[in-house]
């Protein structure tokens, strides 16, 4: 694993790391995850209409713990095999346990993720949140929501994305569209939901 570069280091901090896993390993893990993971599409609701993504999702964690977002509620799965290894080896890299991960499978560069941040109450404010990135190479985008200030990475395939507190209170996060883009990338974000409400 290479040295974490750090991108943003103020109202949060954002590190990226290269090769966490090296290309062939990469690659193993996107062709188990296309398989392992079970893809449904997203439904989302915007002013009352229902709108199904081409994109594709997947929520898992330690207990069937329920997450409501856009009008739907999603119960997560119990972690498949690849999976969980996925996890024993960011608990040995970066010292959290993260006890769900949300799966986007994104099959081509028209597929994208709008400025959002990951600030739902349900999940652990104080916790870090993984992110990781296989198959094809995409960018990434921070937005500050005071000053409107931006980060771009390019996020490739083995790499790993972390996301500290507060980041989510003072920015948001994009994966935009490149028309270029012909394959397809798989992203687990690691995150930690709070148990006791
Ligand atoms: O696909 C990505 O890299 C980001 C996904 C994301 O921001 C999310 O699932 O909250
Ligand atoms: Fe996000």
């Amino acid at each position: 694993m290479n040295n974490p570069l750090q991108i943003i280091d103020r109202d949060g901090s954002v590190t990226y790391t290269t090769a966490l896993f090296p290309d062939a390993a990469a690659q193993d893990i996107f062709r188990k995850l296309s398989d392992e993971i079970d893809w449904q599409p997203d439904e989302v609701k915007l002013f009352g209409k229902t709108i199904i993504t081409a994109r594709k999702t997947a929520w898992y964690g330690d207990k069937s713990y329920e997450y409501r977002y856009s009008g739907t509620v999603k119960k997560a799965l119990p972690f498949p095999q690849e999976l969980q290894s996925i996890r024993d080896r960011l608990l040995q890299e970066t010292g959290y346990y993260f006890n769900s991960c949300l799966a986007n499978l994104y099959h081509n560069g028209s597929e994208s993720m709008s400025w959002h941040s990951d600030n739902e109450p349900v999940m652990d404010p104080g916790f870090p949140i993984a992110s990781l990135s296989f198959g094809a190479q995409r960018r990434f985008r921070f937005r500050h929501l005071g000053d409107k200030t931006t980060e771009t990475v390019l996020l490739e395939p083995g790499s790993l994305l972390m996301m500290y507190p507060p980041l989510q209170q003072h920015w948001q996060h994009c994966l935009p569209r490149m028309a270029a883009v012909r394959e397809a990338r798989i992203n687990l974000t690691f995150r930690r939901f709070t148990e006791h409400r």
